[in-house]
């Protein structure tokens, strides 16, 4: 048995992945605790088939620039000290800094994240996305233009960074999963090309 992984590129069909299970499995406790108390978390509305609707998930946009998605802009928070310092462990592994940060609270299986790209103009061609998971184990799936489908648990402290060309050709999502009771925080942690 395998009781300490290290990270693992995937390579898919036009794009990657680093994929690490246990990243941060030593602070992962005290992370889910402190972000779970500190966040200040929005209930954001969005748009759908022409009604507004409550996102089913809460969330927080931190960091250095506005950032527009989904139609709308939202304002930054200021760095959480904990989150800085995440955005600093993530880039002595990948290898570049981040200078924002989109926090997700899953309440329990009925929230979610619909199908979608991390395409925006701010973050440039291929961005490189690094999403932190603590709290309950979720599945995330991956889908290729052509229909080809990936799928990954992200359990609690874990890392899954998505890079290269996979913004252009795959979207991802985290569906629901009512049977799960418990709280996930996942933190995509991104970097502005208009300030690089
Ligand atoms: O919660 C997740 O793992 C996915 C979050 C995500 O795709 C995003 O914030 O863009
Ligand atoms: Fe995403």
């Amino acid at each position: 048995m395998q009781l300490w992984s290290s990270p693992e590129w995937l390579t898919l069909n036009q794009g990657c992945l680093l994929w690490w299970p246990d990243a941060f499995a030593g602070e992962a406790d005290y992370w889910l605790a402190q972000l779970s108390r500190d966040i200040p978390w929005q209930q954001h509305r969005l748009t759908m088939f022409g009604r507004e609707v409550n996102e089913p998930r809460l969330s927080c946009w931190m960091g250095e620039w506005a950032y527009r998605y989904s139609g709308r802009e939202r304002a930054p928070v200021p760095w959480h000290p904990l989150v800085k310092a995440m955005a600093e462990r993530l880039e002595s592994i990948c290898g570049q800094p981040f200078d924002g940060v989109l926090l997700n609270l899953y309440r329990n299986g009925n929230d979610s994240m619909g199908w979608h790209a991390d395409d925006e103009p701010e973050l440039g061609r291929n961005p490189t996305i690094a999403s932190v998971s603590l709290g309950a184990t979720r599945r995330f799936l991956l889908r290729h233009h052509s229909g080809e489908q990936q799928e990954l648990w992200l359990e609690h402290g874990s890392l899954l960074v998505m890079a290269g060309e996979m913004q252009h050709h795959w979207r991802h999502a985290l569906p629901k999963m009512v049977r799960t009771q418990g709280v996930r925080i996942n933190l995509t942690f991104r970097r502005s090309a208009r300030q690089a």
